[in-house]
């Protein structure tokens, strides 16, 4: 644009300068300047062709030797090669190539326009500058305008060409500009593959970069699906593609990825995770209070050449580790338990379970310890501390740990944590359940877990989950004068091990969710696709390696509230979609019929889940005599209410989650809305009043005069 410019500046500073005699000369110019004005809208081919053609005709030259004896030529030569822009661009050759968008090369290409008669770059630049200094300024400029517009008066044959070749250009301009747009938006518009195409794609010639850039496509697509679709494409065909891309680039099974695409339904936020997962979360200390302090830890690992700050603002006792020049795991300081080598968020839940000196804790699942050790200096190494794991060989990791650390108040066990609720019922004040998990918070550390987790595997674990979060409850002592208080954390990310976990014990045992405590962290879910967790599930945390810099997490505090099994109806978050207030009351009243169906029945068979199956046929023995219909329906009635509570109970027995370990997906209910008749109802209810009004006037009448 530059040298365009000055070009200009040339050709009008020649028209100041050389007149009469020099006026064909400037005309010529003037025409070239057209060309190069059009060059800027014109798609760079266009300019390609009109240019090779001018090289192809006009033998090159350099600018001084094509000076005056090639004018005529020129002037016959360019509207030629006009011509032919014209016919190439109306007949859309000039675009159709993916080079229209251009690369580097073609860049230099477009710079390359300067070449062709008027000589080389080198030699364009040399000739700049000497037009500049031959024609003058900027201000020049101005002047020579008003002289061109003198000249247009003269009507000089030429002009006149010139004026029409304005007209032309000034038309090509426009047609290329709008072919270009054209093509632009063609471009835009992202084409979807079929699966087939993608899956063919990735299995014979996997191209990394083409496949994130599909995926970046479709996500585009998906943020502004009604305007971005293509035609006769579904959400659903985007999305199928989609994941087919994100497994492949980023090496996750499609269980996994279809688990993260319904936690992160924002594709960049999807995005953003999937990245954090492939890096490495800084390496943190914990400062072992026991032994040292934070301030004089740092201090003597700076002396022996680790870089270490304050982890972050929320804990007093972590570090993170910049660098080192020293084994972080072999300094003398680590050797002699001044630390534990943790990531930031195992603080967390130790944090949240603000054990105290002196009480009775339970660490349910323990191995390697490092949680242990953070729950002994806070007790203060008093109390009793209660380590278990049911690994043998990771419980000789915890005994180590505890030695090197100086904890001295703890015992360790190796047992099924199951058993705690049998061995030691209400035994405990505080108790950890830092849960085994499949471990898709810290996927960084364990890279086999992308394609390991399938929904058999999860499944396993939110059942094992289950039971330990009960057996960790009923180890607990509601009574504790200082506590009863439960964590439940995991490394995963998944609802099915978090939320759906701590909603199932809510419904299970009469206890509650009490605020973490935690400064960071985002609310944990209280509705998960059509699933509806108890409204307090929003005071658990969950933790993200894209958002918080930490490994993925989840924290969960509850208060057990009675020693007793059974929970309060009400505690459970077990209402689904569509369900309100009216529905919990037909459904008490269901419960009330069945309670009193059940009442006849204890006497023929205990209590217990069979018995609700038996129940209906022990009702039906009991009532065979009775033949009144009523007795009948109400039979029927208590039958078919019985089916329906029953059916409820077995959808909902998993949790909200089905055998597989798969969210079951339940359409969301259509309300139909019923088409009110306004006139119809006004003139029943206008009806209805008079009656009424009527009723109680003959009334108020017939009763004036009995008691008068
Ligand atoms: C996430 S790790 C615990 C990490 C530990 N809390 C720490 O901070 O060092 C989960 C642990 O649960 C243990 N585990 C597996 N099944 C268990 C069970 N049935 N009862 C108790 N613990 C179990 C595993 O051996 C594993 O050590």
């Amino acid at each position: 644009m530059v040298v365009a410019k000055q070009k200009k500046k040339a050709t009008n500073g020649a028209a100041a300068s050389a007149k009469p005699e020099k006026k064909i000369a400037v005309q010529k110019k003037v025409i070239a300047k057209k060309v190069d004005a059009i060059v800027p809208v014109a798609p760079k081919k266009v300019v390609k062709v009109v240019k090779k053609k001018q090289q192809a005709e006009t033998p090159k030259k350099t600018k001084k030797a094509a000076k005056p004896n090639d004018e005529e030529d020129e002037e016959e030569e360019l509207p030629e090669d006009l011509k032919d822009f014209k016919k190439a661009a109306s007949a859309g050759k000039l675009f159709d190539s993916d080079d229209d968008m251009g690369d580097e090369e073609e860049d230099d290409d477009e710079i390359g326009i300067k070449e062709g008669p008027l000589g080389s770059d080198d030699e364009d630049d040399e000739d700049d500058i000497d037009m500049d200094d031959d024609f003058g300024s900027d201000e020049d400029e101005d002047d020579d305008e008003g002289e061109d517009s003198e000249e247009d008066e003269e009507g000089l044959p030429i002009e006149k060409k010139t004026k029409k070749l304005d007209k032309k250009m000034a038309k090509i301009a426009a047609e290329g500009e709008e072919e270009l747009q054209l093509n632009i938006t063609g471009a835009d518009r992202f084409e979807l593959p079929t699966v087939e195409e993608v899956e063919e794609e990735i299995q014979t010639a996997p191209n990394l970069t083409s496949m994130k850039q599909r995926i970046q496509d479709v996500i585009q697509v998906l943020g502004d699906f009604k305007n971005r679709r293509q035609e006769g494409k579904s959400r659903s065909d985007y999305i199928e593609v989609l994941t087919k891309d994100l497994c492949s680039y980023y090496g996750y099974n499609e269980y996994l990825m279809n688990k993260f695409q319904q936690i992160f339904p924002a594709g960049a936020e999807l995005l953003e995770f999937l990245e954090a997962n492939d890096q490495p979360r800084p390496v943190t200390i914990r400062t072992n209070t026991l032994k040292t302090r934070r301030g004089e830890l740092a201090k003597s690992l700076i002396n022996r050449g680790m870089n270490v700050d304050p982890a972050a603002k929320w804990t007093k006792v972590g570090l993170v580790v910049y660098d080192t020049q020293v084994p972080v795991g072999a300094t003398p300081e680590y050797l002699a338990g001044h630390y534990m080598i943790q990531g930031l968020c195992s603080l967390l839940p130790v944090m949240a379970l603000a054990p105290q000196p002196g009480e009775r804790v339970l660490d349910m699942a323990a191995a390697p310890g490092g949680k242990t050790s953070h729950v002994a200096a806070l007790m203060k190494n008093s109390g009793v501390l209660f380590a278990n794991d049911p690994s043998k060989e990771r419980c000789t990791a915890v005994i180590g740990n505890l030695h090197r650390l100086g904890v001295n108040c703890s015992i360790v066990s190796s047992l099924d944590g199951r058993e705690y609720a049998k061995i030691m019922p209400q035994g405990f004040d505080r108790i950890l359940l830092d849960a085994p998990c499949s471990g898709t918070g810290v996927i960084w550390k364990d890279q086999s877990v992308k394609t390991s987790r399938d929904s058999q595997d999860v499944q396993k674990r939110h059942t094992l989950q289950r039971e330990l979060i009960l057996s960790a409850i009923d180890a607990l002592d509601a009574n504790s004068p200082t506590g009863g208080y439960l964590v439940y954390s995991t490394c995963s990310v998944l609802v099915e091990e978090n939320e759906a976990v701590v909603n199932y014990a809510l419904q299970k045992r009469h206890c509650k969710l009490v605020p973490t405590g935690l400064d960071i962290g985002v609310e944990g879910f209280t509705k998960f696709r059509e699933y509806r967790f108890h409204p307090t599930l929003s005071l658990t945390r969950r933790y993200y390696p894209h958002v918080h810099n930490i490994d993925g997490f989840f924290v969960a505090k509850i208060k057990k509230m009675s020693n007793t099994k059974n929970p309060k109806p009400e505690q459970a978050g077990d209402k689904k979609e569509g369900e309100t207030d009216e529905t919990d009351d037909k459904k008490k009243k269901q419960k009330k019929e069945k309670k009193n169906g059940k009442k006849g029945e204890k006497t023929k068979k205990n209590g217990g889940e069979a018995m609700e199956v038996d129940g209906e046929e022990g009702g039906e023995k009991k009532d065979d005599d009775s033949t009144t219909a009523s007795k009948q329906r109400s039979l029927k009635k208590k039958k078919n209410a019985d089916k329906n509570q029953r059916k409820g109970e077995v959808a909902r027995e998993d949790d909200g989650f089905n055998t597989k370990g798969e969210v079951r997906y339940e359409p969301k209910q259509k309300f139909k809305h019923k088409k009110v008749n306004r006139r119809l109802l006004a003139r029943t209810s206008a009806k209805a009043m008079k009656k009424k009004r009527r009723k109680v006037m003959t009334k108020g009448y017939s009763g004036a005069t009995t008691s008068d």
